[in-house]
């Protein structure tokens, strides 16, 4: 049995519409009305002990009410989550004993404590043998770069060391599974760049599984190793990145530096997207030109000195990914 199955889950939430105007809004005293959301539909993933999962979808997609229902906050409408061989709502202690949980809008550090006092905290409070305690405690604090705040009550401390702050305590029971709800928002990049490596060291070191949502794709190429995306609730992909960046592209760039300036390559489904003195860059369609006949067109006809081939980055397929999403939504 893999660690984490997701089973047919189902999310409905019912909402209270507020109507417009006064007249309507006292009907509403004696007859509600309310608007039912579909939040998740119908998903199923199996995830494996080890595996760095980044779970994408555009905003409303879905992706923290997923999370919420793993994590044994919210309970599906239907289906059934087994993380770690339970239920996650029905043995909540047990759950919370093989999770962390990190979600960059909510704390959860008093912010009356400082960093040591807190850790002290959430020994107890998990019950953590001391071996393992300080074993971890040296780890993050050295990892996260945490010893000159580590006496400052966490109130006084900035958004990058809380964030790391929230981390540590999250991982300090050494749970099997690390939920983390965009945990680099609003950071800058040396602490996102920290925070990054943290978790691909933890993964490495302790085999702890990640599962990730966020809007910053760079945490998705720098943390994980698969990508699994939600679109109005309903699991649209799911795949490796590798894999990912492969088939979700239909052109890749070629970077030519020629021996002296050059007029701009004339071949269909070539097109120049950047030049600089004696180099292009160029977009290809992969359709109508292969790599391997690009190659022959290049050297039949052209003074080339340097050929750089790249593929798009994730940020680019993904966004191709959600505006098609949200032009299908247009339209409909
Ligand atoms: N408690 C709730 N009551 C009513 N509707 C809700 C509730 N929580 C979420 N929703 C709705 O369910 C849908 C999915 O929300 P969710 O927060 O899971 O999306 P998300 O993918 O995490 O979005 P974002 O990237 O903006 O955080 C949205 O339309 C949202 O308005």
């Amino acid at each position: 049995m893999s660690l984490i199955e997701v089973s047919h889950v189902s999310r409905e939430f019912k909402s209270f519409q507020r109507p417009e105007g006064l007249k309507n809004a006292l009907y509403t005293l004696f007859k509600r009305e309310y608007e039912y959301k579909m939040a998740v539909d119908d998903v199923s993933f199996s995830i494996e002990k080890g595996e760095l999962v980044g779970y994408i979808g555009p905003n409303g997609a879905g992706k923290s009410t997923t999370i919420k229902m793993l994590s044994g906050i919210l309970v599906p409408s239907s289906g059934t989550v087994i993380t770690g061989g339970i239920v996650p709502w029905e043995q909540r202690k047990k759950n919370a004993s093989h999770i962390g949980v990190v979600f960059g809008q909510r704390s959860q550090l008093n912010w009356d404590l400082p960093m040591e006092d807190t850790f002290e905290l959430y020994r107890r409070m998990y019950r953590i043998h001391n071996n393992s305690y300080h074993r971890n405690v040296d780890m993050f604090v050295e990892l996260l770069e945490m010893q000159q705040f580590l006496r400052k009550p966490v109130r006084q401390l900035s958004l990058g060391q809380k964030m790391r702050a929230e981390l540590a305590v999250a991982l300090l029971h050494d749970p099997s599974i690390l939920y983390l709800d965009e945990p680099t928002i609003g950071l800058d990049v040396v602490v996102k760049d920290k925070i990054r490596k943290f978790i691909r060291s933890l993964n490495q070191e302790k085999k702890t599984t990640v599962i990730l949502t966020t809007h910053d794709m760079d945490d998705i190429e720098e943390i994980c190793n698969r990508i699994i995306m939600i679109d109005h609730g309903k699991l649209v992909l799911d795949q490796t990145i590798h894999d990912f960046k492969i088939q979700g592209t239909d052109h890749y760039y070629v970077e030519l530096s020629f021996s002296s300036n050059h007029k701009p390559l004339n071949i269909p489904g070539v097109l120049m997207v950047k030049e600089e003195a004696a180099c292009h860059t160029y977009q290809v369609d992969s359709g109508m030109v292969s790599f391997n006949l690009l190659l022959r067109l290049l050297s039949d006809s052209y003074d080339v000195t340097d050929i750089t081939i790249n593929k798009p980055e994730i940020d680019e397929i993904v966004r191709r990914l959600y505006k098609r999403t949200g032009e299908r939504e247009q339209s409909e």
